[in-house]
């Protein structure tokens, strides 16, 4: 489902991921565990597509949607990354390089740090944005969504500022769903949320990826989350991928904690 490979990642001059190796398989759920600043969101925003790679490949669904192995020394210290950069042309990615926009009509959903669910907006009204990329699909998921989270059914008139954080990664996870992903991209799903509600939506997470088939890929530094959602685990630290957790590893609570900040 998911191949990356020696990727790097740089903000303006300043290197933040290097020689990432991941591999995500059809239906696995996999985490990336990290302290704070360690470069989780940063390898989240590249995957989907809203930061570029200064260096490695990336490969979805069998289609490569980075390339920038070829990129060179001049082009990835051009000072301007990301969006900007795209669309000034100035990208550090010298190869192949589809957009998040592509990316998820491709089939990625992401859910980012935060949600960023539109607060004025009703629930109703933020979980129609997700059709927005699903728009040759017939199979919109309302039933669904509502059948995992039966508040947002509840809720769905009022608007979304209003919700709890619980509530609002839930509107977040749901949006996701309505566009019918593949491939599900999670930042940091704990942040904000009080712990019975963590729990919650790690069973629904699981749930998801049991009914749907959804691959799931997060980054976490909740050791509930990482040790009951991820069927395996890669540990990230200063950048880089410096551990790998497998079922029986991430089981020992000091194997985990050691990659966190608790
Ligand atoms: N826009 C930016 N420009 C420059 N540096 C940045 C930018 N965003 C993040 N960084 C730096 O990149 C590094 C990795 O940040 P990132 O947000 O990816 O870490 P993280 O592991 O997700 O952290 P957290 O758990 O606190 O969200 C940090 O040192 C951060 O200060």
């Amino acid at each position: 489902m998911l191949e990356i490979e020696s990727l790097g990642v740089s903000y303006g001059k300043t290197p933040i991921l290097r020689d990432i190796d991941i591999t995500v398989d059809d239906g696995e759920i996999v985490g990336i565990m990290g302290k704070n600043g360690v470069g989780k969101t940063t390898l989240v925003k590249a995957v989907m597509g809203l930061l570029e790679a200064s260096d490695g490949r990336i490969v979805f669904d069998g289609d490569v949607v980075v390339d920038a192995t070829e990129a060179s020394a001049d082009d990835a210290s051009n000072g301007v990354t990301g969006h900007l950069a795209t669309a000034l042309g100035l990208g550090s990615t010298a190869g192949t390089w589809v957009s998040a926009d592509e990316r998820a009509r491709r089939g990625m959903g992401y859910i980012p740090q935060g949600r960023d669910v539109f607060p004025e907006l009703t629930v109703r009204e933020n979980l129609k944005m997700g059709e927005s990329i699903n728009e040759d699909d017939d199979e919109v998921r309302y039933e669904d969504v509502y059948d995992y989270f039966p508040i947002l059914e509840e809720r769905r008139s009022q608007e979304a500022g209003t919700l709890s954080g619980g509530q609002q990664q839930m509107l977040a996870i749901g949006r996701a769903l309505i566009g019918n992903p593949d491939l599900l991209l999670l930042d940091e799903p704990s942040e904000g949320v009080q712990p019975s509600i963590v729990q919650d939506i790690t069973r629904d997470l699981q749930q998801v990826n049991r009914d749907l088939g959804t691959t799931i890929l997060f980054v976490e530094q909740n050791l509930h989350v990482v040790q009951h959602l991820a069927e395996r685990c890669y540990a990230i630290d200063k950048g880089t991928i410096v551990d790998e957790l497998g079922p029986d590893r991430m089981q020992e609570r000091e194997a985990v904690t050691e990659y966190l900040a608790v």
